[in-house]
């Protein structure tokens, strides 16, 4: 049921259940299918969870059908892939003329992919023990026949060139970003694509050069000016120097194995900003990423690591080198900004509230209507 100290934080799926599966069968190792057949269903059918599995075919796929679908007919819509496919929902959603009312549908992600960062997420702030793999999807579809769901915040991210993406994980630039794409065609290895893209790219450490960001506290509306104008006074900015990577994460993890923002949760209001400034050797990069799969990296106090809470965040590169990712997929590197809109702001509730109840224990999450 839900937790007696504080009911208001969840919202609990009808039965039976309707829910529309969207599954990339290329997904991570390519097993997402024979994986949903074998331990999802029998699960979801116990829980009088009853699935439609759309598979998907091509790229943007899924963005078109939830774009475009009667979403009076499903309870929940569930993703069984990475975390790639999730965003194409998440904005084919947000592209909805009553976006408003289609983003309080509750979403639930299944780890199907390589990287599977909101689920390996989702399980932290459960409480349960880190697992990967096989467990980790038999924790997220527990979850899922429980039934309860929570708020998300959604971080808005535009471009210089006019684009504008919500996003659910994080926006990088620079090395994180790197192993990411460049270990795409070590996709078939499954999670282990990041240690080896990680070792790959300290071989060849690239160093970038631009100035981000600022911090919070600041109004809720309003965070932003255009990107062709200076930051407002009051932010803080980072004076141009090279950095190694930067990266603004809203969820605890990173990938499975990567506990980036330990303190992070569904709806914090939070950006959790990382940014390496260039100088750091790479026994220490190595050192500090062996530590982020225990989320121990911060207490090595490495002088070139900074970690700032922001609710809104600009970074302007010299120069347009280097891969930049928005929740993994990659992006051209412009001029980037993004502010958070959090659940928080507008429910009205204190922190410490928040703090003091339980993590989520479902991995339905809507996102709440971000307000643009
Ligand atoms: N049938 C398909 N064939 C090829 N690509 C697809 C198909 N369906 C979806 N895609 C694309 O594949 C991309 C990556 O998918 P997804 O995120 O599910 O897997 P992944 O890359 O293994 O996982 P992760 O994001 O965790 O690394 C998505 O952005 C989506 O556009």
């Amino acid at each position: 049921g839900v937790p007696a100290a504080c009911p208001k934080l969840y919202g609990v799926l009808p039965r039976p259940c309707h829910a529309l599966v969207l599954l990339n069968p290329q997904s991570g190792s390519g097993r997402a299918l024979d994986d949903f057949q074998a331990v999802v269903q029998p699960m979801l059918a116990e829980a009088d969870i009853a699935t439609t599995v759309f598979v998907t075919e091509r790229p943007h796929h899924a963005h078109e059908k939830v774009r475009d679908e009667d979403l009076s007919q499903w309870d929940t819509l569930v993703v069984m892939s990475g975390d790639g496919l999730l965003f194409e929902v998440v904005n084919g959603l947000m592209e909805r003329p009553d976006w408003k009312e289609a983003m309080k549908k509750p979403l639930c992600i299944l780890p199907g992919g390589s990287g599977n960062a909101l689920a390996a997420s989702i399980n932290y702030y459960a409480g349960y023990d880190h697992v990967a793999k096989k467990k980790l999807l038999t924790n997220c579809t527990f979850i899922l026949c429980k039934g309860l769901y929570t708020q998300m915040d959604l971080v808005s991210l535009s471009t210089a060139s006019g684009k504008r993406f919500f996003s659910f994980l994080g926006f990088g630039w620079g090395f994180i970003s790197d192993v990411d794409i460049d270990s795409e065609k070590y996709r078939w290895l499954g999670s282990a694509r990041f240690t080896l893209g990680t070792l790959q790219c300290l071989a060849k450490l690239r160093v970038y050069q631009g100035p981000p960001r600022q911090p919070g506290p600041l109004p809720p509306d309003s965070l932003l000016v255009p990107l062709g104008q200076p930051v407002p006074a009051h932010w803080t900015v980072v004076p141009e120097e090279e950095f190694v990577l930067v990266y603004a994460i809203y969820q605890s993890h990173l990938g499975t194995n990567l506990l980036m923002a330990p303190a992070a949760r569904l709806h914090d209001g939070c950006i959790h900003l990382f940014y390496m400034k260039a100088g750091i050797s790479r026994v220490t990069l190595l050192k500090l990423f062996l530590a982020m799969s225990r989320g121990t990296h911060l207490d090595l106090n490495c002088p070139h690591l900074c970690y700032v809470p922001v609710r809104a965040f600009r970074l302007e590169p010299r120069v347009a080198a280097g891969i930049m990712t928005v929740d993994g997929e990659a992006l051209a590197c412009e001029p980037v900004q993004g502010q958070v809109h959090a659940r928080l702001c507008r429910d009205g509730r204190s922190g410490k509230e928040e703090h003091d109840c339980p993590p989520p224990m479902a991995s339905l999450a809507h996102g709440e209507e971000p307000c643009i």
